[in-house]
């Protein structure tokens, strides 16, 4: 089987008390991540995509919890499919940095101060792996040496704060690969950085993927980042995806308004005489969505029956997804 992650009717909700329904702030994600392939999810602040991917880690924070029917699937490296949703806590320990790790956009918050860089990278190495101390020492070196960090003997015995920003993270990508993972989640992990660095931690990444066998999952809110890195990609909006297709795709014939927006808001970025494109207002807060489509107070497009009844995420094309009812078969004459 080609897959190694499938996602299903993913929810996650945020309790209310006891009188209320929870909140949905994820609702009805479905997602694919096929062996080896960049999986680009991308989407403006508060849409759902790191509680998404924390729920593939089973790093859910309190209070927040699936919603029934949730379903993730993952093949592990024995070949063996799991449901992470069934897993316990020691078993998604196991997981974690051995099949799926993860970095983050602070690499100096997910680092401790106390403990130089060697003690780090070997931590998760004596997780996972039996060696000895020399072994691990040389593990740790040739694993720098990938990352491309200079002076890698001194490097290992420094502390997190004697390093830039751009060194602590491929320190991070380091530490996350070194247990040769089949999945590696990156949350935002150049939007800390300056552009040059941002540039040269994206080319490293795409490196690394050649060597390592690992499928990466890019959580961004930059289009730029998914076309540097990605093949396919999924654009979330509060709490669903609404858009989803190979990254060529999406980049010349997207088909939702809302991607179409953050493509024409980027470009115009670029233009010198542009004006500045900006989608009007903001995002719906989860349990202030709407019935109809949760776009439609922003869309340019919006139609009577975008106000009163929720599309549904439906296949437009072969293996592109669009959730709006300009793509439905449904009369196109209701404009509002
Ligand atoms: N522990 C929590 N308790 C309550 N609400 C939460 C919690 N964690 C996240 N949320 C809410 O869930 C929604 C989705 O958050 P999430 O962090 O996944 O968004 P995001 O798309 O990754 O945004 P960003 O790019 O800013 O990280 C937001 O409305 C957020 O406020």
């Amino acid at each position: 089987m080609d897959h190694l992650l499938e996602i299903r009717n993913l929810s996650i909700e945020l309790p209310q008390g006891r009188r209320k329904p929870p909140v949905k702030l994820v609702e009805g994600v479905d997602l694919t991540v096929r062996k080896k392939q960049n999986f680009g999810v991308v989407g403006e602040s508060g849409c759902g995509k790191s509680i998404t991917c924390s729920s593939i880690m089973g790093l859910l924070s309190f209070p927040l919890s699936l919603g029934q029917g949730s379903s993730i699937r993952f093949q592990q490296g024995d070949g063996r499919e799991v449901e992470i949703t069934g897993l316990s806590k020691a078993e998604l320990r196991k997981l974690r940095g051995r099949d799926i790790s993860m970095i983050f956009q602070e690499p100096m918050t997910a680092l401790d101060p106390m403990y130089t860089i060697e003690e780090q990278i070997c931590e998760s190495l004596l997780f996972h792996a039996s060696l000895s101390k020399a072994e691990m020492h040389d593990a740790a070196l040739e694993m720098l040496r990938k990352v491309k960090i200079p002076r890698p003997e001194q490097i290992l015995k420094d502390y997190p704060h004697h390093l830039s920003g751009g060194m602590l993270q491929r320190v991070m990508i380091a530490i996350a690969l070194i247990n040769n993972p089949r999945l590696l989640i990156a949350d935002e992990p150049t939007t800390a950085l300056d552009v040059t660095i941002q540039a040269q931690i994206l080319d490293l990444m795409n490196e690394l993927r050649e060597s390592y066998d690992t499928s990466v999952i890019m959580i961004t809110h930059d289009l730029g980042v998914i076309a540097e890195t990605c093949e396919e990609v999924a654009v979330f909006y509060a709490g669903q995806v609404v858009e989803q297709s190979d990254v060529n795709t999406i980049f010349h014939a997207p088909a939702h308004p809302y991607t179409a927006g953050l493509l024409r808001s980027v470009l115009s970025l670029g233009g010198a005489q542009q004006e500045l494109y900006t989608i009007q207002g903001t995002v719906p807060t989860a349990g202030n969505f709407s019935a109809g489509c949760r776009f439609a107070d922003r869309c340019e497009h919006c139609m009577d029956i975008c106000r009163n009844r929720a599309p549904a995420l439906s296949e437009i094309s072969p293996g592109h997804l669009c959730r709006c009812w300009l793509h439905a078969d449904t009369p196109k004459e209701e404009t509002a």
